[in-house]
């Protein structure tokens, strides 16, 4: 049983996610709606980041904004949220003052029991399922929304560090520690992760993206013992509820930033059509490592927007050469490495949108 939506006039993202060649990339950026907008900033000068966030009238406003900004130049809109809204349904409280605080962290195993023991996503999180259908209609099919959820092993480092860390310490002691314990929280997390991304499928969501922004942080090992099982538990379990739920599938992607020696293995067994990839990797070498298995997303240094047109233009130039040359498919969705932050100059991104629309030509 799906909602009725009207239909899409820009399918670039969604048919590149499914491993189709495109007449040219297809880009967005991760944290385009931002603070690096002016009219971003106007909106959080009168509410609350997590305010934003629960209003669906005002999530959307943000979400649309870069749209609107970059008309005819971004090919999907991202929900505005956050990935630590999870913690928060799970009973956890978090701040963000201006980076996330969480007064209460994990501590040790015995305060796994603080957690709610049963997550009724529609109950906590219904507010994110609410903007993505609002969302949804009032982009009026100009480009596909995308819908995300942080992975759990990043959600266990906040959840047990209680801000974000250089070091990873604590979350680290824990998986040495305690490691069973370890590996049932990460799972506990990937349950609610999967009602979560299901639940924004529904809404309207129409590719969702699981974000592992510390999953560069763990020695190979350790990521294939902690954190790609809760990865993979939850694509195979997003795409059998979809069945399930007699919903179309939807492409998913996965961005594990920092993880490049995985990338072999995480194409070929997480589950994922999509790979993120940071610009620590040159695009020809991500591609021998995938190989034909999955469409690759990235990867210009976000701070190349800090460095003029000359070096947008020369960075983004390359970028687009290393993507689509060697001999694996060219599969490709233009983004950023990372976020973009805070000091970006509006329209240095929109030049950034314009070299990607020029050099990524087929
Ligand atoms: C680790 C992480 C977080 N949040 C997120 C990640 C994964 C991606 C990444 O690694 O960057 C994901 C995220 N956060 C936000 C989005 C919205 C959608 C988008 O535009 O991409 C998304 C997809 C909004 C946000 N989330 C946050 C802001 C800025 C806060 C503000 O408005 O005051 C925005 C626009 C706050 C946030 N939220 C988080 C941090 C560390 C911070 C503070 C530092 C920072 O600003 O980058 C946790």
């Amino acid at each position: 049983m799906s909602l009725d939506f009207p239909p899409l006039k820009n399918d670039l993202l969604l048919r590149a996610a499914r491993g189709e060649q495109t007449e040219r990339a297809p880009v967005w950026v991760m944290r385009q709606a931002g603070r690096y907008l002016p009219e971003f900033r106007e909106v959080r000068a009168k509410h609350g980041f997590f305010d934003v966030c629960r209003t669906p009238e005002l999530a959307t406003e943000v979400t649309l904004q870069p749209i609107r900004r970059y008309a005819g130049l971004l090919d999907a809109a991202i929900i505005f949220s956050d990935i630590l809204v999870v913690p928060q349904a799970m009973g956890m409280t978090v701040e963000m003052n201006p980076g996330p605080h969480f007064p209460e962290p994990l501590n040790t195993p015995a305060d796994v029991a603080k957690l709610r023991a049963h997550v009724d996503v529609e109950q906590e999180l219904g507010y994110v399922f609410a903007a993505i259908t609002r969302a949804r209609r009032e982009l009026d099919g100009a480009v596909p929304l995308i819908g995300f959820c942080g992975a759990p092993w990043t959600l266990f480092s906040y959840m047990v560090e209680g801000e974000t860390s250089r070091t990873y310490t604590k979350a680290k002691t824990w998986l040495f520690k305690y490691p069973e314990e370890s590996k049932a929280l990460l799972m506990r997390i990937a349950d609610v992760c999967v009602d979560f991304l299901v639940g924004q499928i529904k809404a309207g969501a129409q590719l969702v993206q699981v974000f592992d922004s510390w999953a560069g942080e763990l020695a190979p090992h350790h990521f294939r013992e902690y954190a790609l099982p809760a990865l993979k538990h939850i694509a195979s379990s997003v795409r059998a509820q979809l069945v399930v739920q007699n919903l179309a599938p939807v492409p998913m992607t996965l961005f594990p930033k920092g993880a490049t020696a995985l990338l072999p293995e995480l194409a070929e067994y997480a589950g994922y059509d999509v790979i993120g990839i940071d610009w620590c990797i040159d695009p020809v070498d991500a591609r021998k490592a995938v190989g034909g298995l999955v469409a690759l997303q990235g990867n210009l240094d976000p701070n190349v927007l800090y460095g003029g047109r000359e070096a947008i233009e020369r960075e983004v130039k390359r970028m687009c050469e290393r993507f689509k040359g060697g001999k694996a498919p060219k599969a490709w969705i233009a983004n950023l490495g990372h976020g973009i932050t805070p000091g970006v100059d509006p329209e240095d991104m929109r030049f950034f949108l314009e070299c990607v629309h020029k050099y990524s030509k087929a």
